[in-house]
């Protein structure tokens, strides 16, 4: 099964890493780090109602009206290579200027012809937050996520059993990252829930055999707490998809192929966002 391969490649990737960087120096950077943030906190502006203070991408999703987490995928199990010419940069700075919430950078190398120096780089080039997607099965990518930049890290609740899902999930907040934990059926989204995600996102694709049901976002939103971020993930094509969503009070979506295959990055956002109009 695919996500069974996914998990296997990136479980000999990480021990790689490992090898040329141990997890002990991972740690103790990624820390350092924190504590520095931690002394010097960035601006962050913050809804008055926020329950919490929220880091720079879960208050992009808390922010009122719809948010767009726009990817930066070169490839995907799917589809294929989706953009042949693939100049991640500029992708990520015509996404910052089309009015993006929030960036999501493929880091998978095998599958989806992601690196991690994608993200570094498109950190140093653009100011929105950046969600590392990655399938992560290992802590020692989520010290490595906050040292290239990331603002958020992707938790896959099928690739991870309960107690993992609840100690990565807390690491992320030890590291001042958000975790966007995904879910994809009712058992996932308690799963979720109980590891206390402020963010839950609903991958409308199922992981283990491609297949995209647009409606499983909408079917699943009354399982998720009000006071928690509710995104909506893949098959996301039009203005009429956004505006189903928003009926459904999605605070955020996700979206990939669409935009990627869109020449005029600016003219499909904006597109996409006559679904919502505040
Ligand atoms: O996209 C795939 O083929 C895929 C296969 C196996 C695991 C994950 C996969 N995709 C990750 C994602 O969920 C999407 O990149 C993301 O939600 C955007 O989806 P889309 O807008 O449909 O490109």
């Amino acid at each position: 099964m695919i996500l069974e391969q996914i998990a296997a490649s990136t479980r000999k990737r990480v021990e790689q890493e490992k090898m040329e960087r141990p997890l002990e120096r991972v740690r103790e950077m990624a820390l350092e780090m924190t504590r520095a943030e931690q002394s010097h906190p960035a601006p962050v502006s913050l809804p008055s109602s926020a329950p919490f203070a929220p880091n720079p991408f879960e208050a992009a999703l808390r922010k009122s009206g719809m948010s767009f987490i726009c990817e930066v995928k070169k490839a995907s199990p799917s589809k294929g290579v989706i953009a042949e010419e693939f100049h991640y940069k500029e992708i990520a700075s015509d996404y910052e200027r089309a009015g993006a919430d929030a960036i999501s950078v493929l880091t998978e190398p095998e599958y989806f012809q992601g690196c991690s120096m994608y993200l570094e780089e498109i950190h140093r080039q653009v100011k929105l937050p950046l969600l590392r997607k990655d399938f992560v099965v290992d802590e020692y990518q989520i010290y490595d996520a906050k040292l290239l930049g990331a603002s958020a890290v992707l938790l896959i609740c099928s690739l991870l059993k309960e107690d993992k899902l609840k100690r990565y999930h807390s690491l992320c907040g030890e590291l001042g990252l958000a975790a966007l934990v995904e879910a994809h059926d009712d058992g996932e989204v308690a799963m979720a829930a109980e590891a206390g995600a402020r963010i839950i996102g609903i991958n409308n694709r199922n992981l283990k055999t491609f297949e995209v049901d647009f409606s499983n976002a909408l079917r699943l939103r009354r399982l998720v707490p009000k006071d928690t971020v509710f995104v909506a993930e893949s098959g996301i094509r039009t203005a009429a998809d956004i505006r189903r969503l928003a009926e459904a009070r999605v605070d955020a979506v996700l979206i990939g192929e669409t935009l990627m295959r869109a020449k005029d990055k600016t003219a499909a956002l904006k597109e996409l966002r006559r679904g919502y109009i505040l």
